[in-house]
This record gives C-alpha cells, structure tokens and sequence, in this order.
C-alpha cells in the first residue's frame, strides 16, 4: 500500500482514535480512556449513538433505531451496557418491561414474551399443548448458552492469556460455548419440536433481532436473547435510548478521553501497510498508534481503506456475509386514546408466514411512550413503526416521485396496524418517514444495511471476524463484528476491542 505522508506540524498524536460514535465504538473509547488511554472519537453526525441516536421533533423524542433494549440487568456478566456505564462512574435509570413483545402473527396467533419465564412457557404452551416438553426442553437448552455466558468475565476472544484465565476459572462454562458456538438455533428446535407452526414462530423469534430465520441465526446469540429476556428483562433508560450514548460520552470526557462532532473521516492513513492515522472530511489528520473503526466493514474496507487493496480475508468475508435489509420506517406522534387500556410496549404483525422475510413483511412497532411518558407531548404517544426495505428500491427516484412513493408505503404501513389499533390513521398528530436512504445518509452505514446476515447457512459464530484486523494497527468494532447485531451485542465488541486494544499498547 502507497505510504500517505502526514504533515507532522498537522498532526495531533493520541493512543487511539476510534472511528464513529455508535455503541460499539462509545465502550471500546470508554473502555481505553478508563484504562488511561489517550482517546480521540471522531464522529461525522452531531450528536453521539448511530443507530442508538434520536432526533427531537414537535415536542416528541423519536429514537432513531429500536427501543427494545437487553443488557441492563443488575446481575450476572452480561448485562454489558451497565457494566459500561459503571466503567466511567455513570449511570442511568431505566424502566422495567413486563412483556418483551406482543406477536400478532398469521393463523390468529396472539402470544406475548412475558419477563417471567414460567408465565411465557404457560402461555407459548397454551397454543402448542402438544410440543409441551419439546418447548421446554429447547428454551431450557437456551438457558445453558446464556448460563456459560452469564459465568464468566466477557472479554476478548483473541487474548490468549484471558482464554486460559476463564478457561482455569469455568472450564465447563468454555466446553459448552466452544460446543455452541458453531451451531444455530433452527438444528436444536428442530430437535426438540416437529410443529410446523411453532417452528415458524421460533424462526419468527429469531428474525426479529438476527433478521434471518433460526437455521441461520448462532445459537450464542439465540442463548443470550431467549434467555436475557427473562433475567436481566427489558428494560428502557429513562429520557429514551438516546441517552446511553450521551451518558458515555460524558463518562468519556469524566476520564479524559475526547469526542468531536461534525468529523467525518475520509481515509484511514497507513504507512508501511499499518495504520497510523485519519484524514477529516476538512483534511484535518490526526495520528494514533491504534486506529478503531466503528463504521461496518463494508465503509471501512470500501470507502476508508482503497477498496483495490482490500485485504484477502475481508473479500473472504464478504462472500460469506452480505448486507441485511434496511428499513422502511415510521415515526409518528398519536393521541393517546387511540391505544387501549393495557397496550403493550412492542409489537410485531404479520399476516402472512410466507412474507416473514419479505420486502415490508413483517411491521416492528415500538411505543416507547408507554414506559417513558416524558417523551412526548402530554395526551400523546410516540410510535415508531419500522419493516424491513432495500435501498435498491428507492434509489432513482426524482424528489417528487421518492416522496409519494414515502406516503404510498406509509399509508400500507398505517392500514395494517389499523387491525391492532383501529383509528390510528385518524388520531396523527405528527408523521415522519425513513426509508434505506435516511438511514444510510444519517447513520453513515452502507445501503443504509441493519448489519451483516449469512448468506447462507453458517457453522454459527464461527464465521464472524473478531476486532482484530489484517492491517496492522487498525481494528473493527461494532456490528459487523463478533458477535453481530444489537447494542448488547456491540457492547461485548466494545469491551473485546478495548481489551485486545489496551494489551497491545501494554495498558
Ligand atoms: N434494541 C437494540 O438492541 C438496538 C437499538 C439501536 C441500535 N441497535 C444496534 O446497534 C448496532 C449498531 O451499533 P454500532 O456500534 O455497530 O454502530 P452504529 O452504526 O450505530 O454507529 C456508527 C457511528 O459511526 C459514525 N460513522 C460512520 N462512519 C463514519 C466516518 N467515516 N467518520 C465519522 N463517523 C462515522 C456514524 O455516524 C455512527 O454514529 C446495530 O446492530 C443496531 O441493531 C440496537
Ligand atoms: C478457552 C476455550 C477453550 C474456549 C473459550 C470459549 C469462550 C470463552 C467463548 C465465549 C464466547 C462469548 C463470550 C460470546 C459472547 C456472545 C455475546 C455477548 C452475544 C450477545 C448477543 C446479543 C444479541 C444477539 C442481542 C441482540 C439484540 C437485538 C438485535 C435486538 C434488536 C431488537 C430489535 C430489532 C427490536 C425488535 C423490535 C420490536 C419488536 C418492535
């Protein structure tokens, strides 16, 4: 790779520089910057959180991406948001959900995920009274994922001396992880439970987070949500998913690390093949002796690195993952009366098996004001209603024709929520549609993507790059990383880079 020469007199000299302000790059900085790290983030929005930010409008705080939020639990290991927190003498106070989700599936099926496990597995059971012991026996089975996990001080996966640590300390916590790690979840239901139905439902249960059905979703990943959901539970910060970013950004600062808005990086610098540096969007260079990107692999590899020269292993894979959907989505402010008495946080319709999957099949709704009033106008409720869409279909359009096609989809999008809460077209106050496109300008993510799927079916995690990268001195954080989507998730990627990060620079 050409060597880039920085003028010195331009340059200012951190420990690390971490590309974006996501969560995944806002715990490794917090994690460095504690660890006494000189830490510079740089991020191209105006505000911290990426897809965990949030926007102000008419009185209402919409969150940008979704509100169902794991990781702040009071107990155990894995609840890694308040360990992140914690890490840098911040807190905040979140409100407990006693229903993770109301479903509203095809064929009449109406379940909730009740915070009590026994209360779910009554409930699921109820409509499957013949896969009784096979409902149990495979959600039990998920509970000894999470067990091993919740054992056990999660760090980085690429430290040697920390694998032998926890291997001495839970050596049979490690044996049932390396047992599940290459495994997904569709190969263990199917042990258990032979319903057609109930297998589609636990595919359902899947799709909502992975955004692919069980038998490409890592059992891992399922072990943490299907069971997390019941120990730590859902729970919402108060003030609304935007403040966990603002609370580590504050933590940042508390122990000296610094974050700068408007910065969008252009180029990552290498000399000699390893990367020492970052050039803004206004030529500013900055150098650090360890570079973390926080942006997906497919910006980093393809937009800040030549993407001629991308390295063997990242074409490798691209081959194996590609790009989820985006999203088509709507935030809209409602009278409150137009939800009735016992209305449940999140909800998610289908009415069709077969458009699980499909381009705007499946609606995820969130109505975040049902936990945190203080979110919107009083007498009225935000809902943030949101299915899956391509960037492909709303590139080409001229201004005119991409905003009708916005209110022709919108309008598809308020007629079938209608089913749940009729008059809701009629009780608006406020409506703002996202599309692939918004997403990919505003969180500064590739085709607006959720983040990497397998493009076929996998060995579980197996597949899944850790932070480390082949170029020296340049990391990757976030979702496209070990071990994927969801903010606990990015969180463990966080706390993993930090540490590999930290004991390579001898921290
Ligand atoms: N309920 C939930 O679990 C929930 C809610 C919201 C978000 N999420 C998850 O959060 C995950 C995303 O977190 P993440 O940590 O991977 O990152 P992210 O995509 O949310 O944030 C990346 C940040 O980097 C910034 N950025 C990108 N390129 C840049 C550049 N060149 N220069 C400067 N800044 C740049 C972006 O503006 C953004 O703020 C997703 O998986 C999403 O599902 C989950
Ligand atoms: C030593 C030896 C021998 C061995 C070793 C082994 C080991 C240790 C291993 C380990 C492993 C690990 C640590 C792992 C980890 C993992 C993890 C942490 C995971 C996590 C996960 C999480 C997740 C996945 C989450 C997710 C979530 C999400 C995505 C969410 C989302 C949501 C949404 C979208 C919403 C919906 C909505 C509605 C309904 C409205």
């Amino acid at each position: 790779m050409p060597a880039t020469s920085i003028p010195t007199s331009a340059a200012s000299t951190f420990d690390v520089i971490v590309i974006g302000s996501g969560i995944g790059g806002l715990v490794s900085a917090t994690q460095l910057a504690a660890k006494g790290a000189k830490v510079l983030v740089l991020e191209s929005y105006l505000i911290p959180g990426g897809s965990a930010g949030y926007f102000e409008r008419e009185g209402y705080r919409f969150d940008v991406g979704a509100s169902m939020i794991f990781g702040f639990g009071t107990q155990g290991t894995t609840n890694l948001l308040t360990r992140a927190l914690e890490a840098v003498n911040v807190s905040l106070e979140t409100i407990p959900d006693s229903v993770q989700i109301h479903y509203h599936l095809p064929n009449g099926l109406d379940l909730k995920i009740h915070r009590d496990y026994e209360k779910f597995l009554q409930e699921l059971t109820a409509n499957f009274p013949h896969e009784r012991e096979g409902i149990r026996k495979f959600y039990d089975e998920c509970w000894k994922v999470f067990n091993c996990l919740n054992a056990m001080e999660l760090l980085s996966l690429e430290e040697p001396r920390y694998l032998a640590r926890v291997f001495f300390q839970h050596p049979l916590a490690c044996l049932g992880l390396v047992k599940y790690l290459p495994q997904n979840v569709g190969d263990i239901a199917r042990k258990y439970i032979s319903d057609p139905q109930l297998l589609q439902f636990i595919d359902m249960d899947c799709y909502i987070w992975s955004v692919v059905p069980s038998d490409r979703t890592p059992m891992i990943n399922a072990g943490m949500v299907f069971s997390d959901r019941h120990y730590g539970g859902i729970n919402y910060p108060k003030g609304g998913v935007g403040q966990i970013a603002q609370k580590l950004v504050e933590g940042l600062e508390k122990v000296g690390g610094e974050i700068q808005y408007k910065a969008r990086v252009t180029k990552i610098i290498t000399e000699n093949n390893r990367a020492v540096g970052v050039e803004l969007a206004d030529g500013k260079v900055y150098r650090a002796k360890r570079i973390v990107s926080n942006a997906t692999r497919w910006d980093t590899f393809e937009k800040l690195l030549p993407p001629e020269e991308m390295p063997t292993s990242e074409k490798k894979w691209q081959k194996r993952y590609q790009k989820s959907p985006s999203f088509l989505s709507l935030h809209m402010g409602v009278k409150a009366d137009v939800l009735p008495v016992g209305t449940e946080c999140h909800h998610i319709l289908l009415e069709d098996w077969k458009n699980m999957e499909a381009t705007q099949g499946t609606i995820f709704l969130s109505i975040p004001t049902l936990l945190d009033p203080d979110l919107a106008p009083a007498g009225y409720h935000i809902l943030h209603a949101f299915t899956p869409d391509w960037i492909e279909n709303w590139q080409e359009l001229s201004s005119s024709e991409y905003e009708e096609k916005k209110e022709a989809a919108a309008g598809r999008v308020i007629e079938r929520l209608e089913k749940i809460f009729p008059g809701l077209d009629a009780s608006l106050d406020y409506l703002e549609v996202g599309t692939p496109r918004t997403h990919r300008r505003f969180l500064n993510r590739e085709d607006g993507t959720y983040g990497p799927i397998p493009g076929r079916k996998l060995l579980g995690l197996l597949g899944m790059p850790f932070n480390r990268t082949t170029i020296p001195g340049l990391y990757c954080v976030g979702d496209s990383t070990f071990p994927g989507q969801g903010l606990n998730a990015v969180a463990f990627s966080g706390f993993a880079c930090a540490h590999r990060v930290a004991v390579d620079l001898g921290l």
